[in-house]
């Protein structure tokens, strides 16, 4: 089968950009690839697809929804979800699907005025030591932070997963405090267990950039997979075990928290597209640093909080 090709227009001169890393993870699956079809469908720029089939979960009759808190919410919580950038919880909604237990989608948790926050800590993990995709081309974003905005495409913290191997070292540095905090809170909110988050891979999509279909099974834990999306909305498609059934296509926003646990948590999914011209996410000008809202005009950043090692 032939290898995915991701097309980014303007393609800067390293490695790692005309590629995403899960490009050929899907080319070993025999028979009908109902999923690959799907994503084609949707990365397809001329002419531009039809997006009336994704799934907006708040305006969609078809799917459940409930808050998260229904009975007094501790302080404590209270008090993390407003150090985390969060809404409060008392307004926190959770969507479920049909066929797809254990697949949550919490819309608009991160305030967006935090946005740039995320964004900020989303740029400084991708300083040394944190590997990221151009550390294998001895360049770094620190020596040379025009690669930030079109070059960079990953970031491993944590105990760090291995590309190559497809796998994950025994150890590594912890995570970041606020990243252990996010997954924990939103985990155990939801009463899916006292994840301890150990891992997280940061995803950045320049514009017009895809990720393609893939199963996230390396993880030696059972504990949910968290993921944030900020900056532009994408087409996220939720598969299932085979890429033989068609994916469901769903909206993800800035702010949006999506949740694997259980079955789910072996599915697969891909990003077909981002970006203002699938569906514009407009933030206000940064006049102390414009770049800022520039990358967030134009691009995506999802982090993924994961649980390598069980307790
Ligand atoms: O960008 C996304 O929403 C999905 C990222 C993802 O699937 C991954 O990091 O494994
Ligand atoms: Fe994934």
């Amino acid at each position: 089968m032939m290898k995915e090709q991701v097309e980014v227009e303007e393609e800067p001169k390293i490695m790692g950009v005309s590629e995403d890393q899960y490009a050929d993870s899907s080319d070993s699956d025999d028979g009908v690839n109902e999923f690959k079809a799907v994503f084609k469908k949707y990365k397809k720029r001329r002419p531009a697809p039809d997006f009336s089939g994704v799934i907006d979960v708040k305006t969609s009759p078809l799917l459940q929804s409930r808050l998260v808190f229904t009975e007094e919410i501790p302080t404590e919580k209270i008090d993390l979800a407003e150090k985390l950038g969060l809404i409060h919880p008392s307004e926190w909604r959770v969507y479920s699907f049909p066929d797809r237990v254990g697949l949550y989608l919490l819309p608009g948790l991160l305030k967006k005025e935090n946005a740039t926050v995320w964004l900020k800590r989303a740029f400084k993990y991708a300083n040394p030591p944190n590997i990221t995709n151009l550390t294998l081309h001895g360049k770094d974003v620190q020596s040379d932070p025009s690669l930030l905005q079109k070059a960079l495409r990953w970031t491993t913290l944590g105990v760090e997963y291995d590309w190559n191997t497809k796998q994950y070292p025994p150890n590594g540095r912890p995570v970041p405090e606020e990243l252990y905090q996010l997954g924990n809170l939103i985990s155990n909110s939801l009463k899916l267990g006292d994840m301890r988050p150990d891992a997280t891979i940061l995803n950045y999509y320049p514009p017009k950039s895809a990720l393609s279909p893939h199963v996230d099974k390396s993880e030696r834990s059972n504990a949910p997979l968290i993921s944030m999306s900020l900056g532009q909305t994408a087409v996220y498609l939720s598969g299932a075990l085979s890429l033989s059934e068609p994916p469901i296509p769903l909206w993800l926003r800035n702010g949006d928290f999506l949740i694997m646990h259980g079955e789910q948590r072996l599915v697969y999914h891909a990003i077909p597209c981002i970006g203002p011209a699938v569906k514009r996410e407009h933030f206000e000008r940064d006049e102390e640093d414009p770049m800022i809202s520039d990358y967030l005009n134009c691009s995506r950043i999802n982090f993924t909080i994961r649980q390598v090692n069980p307790f």
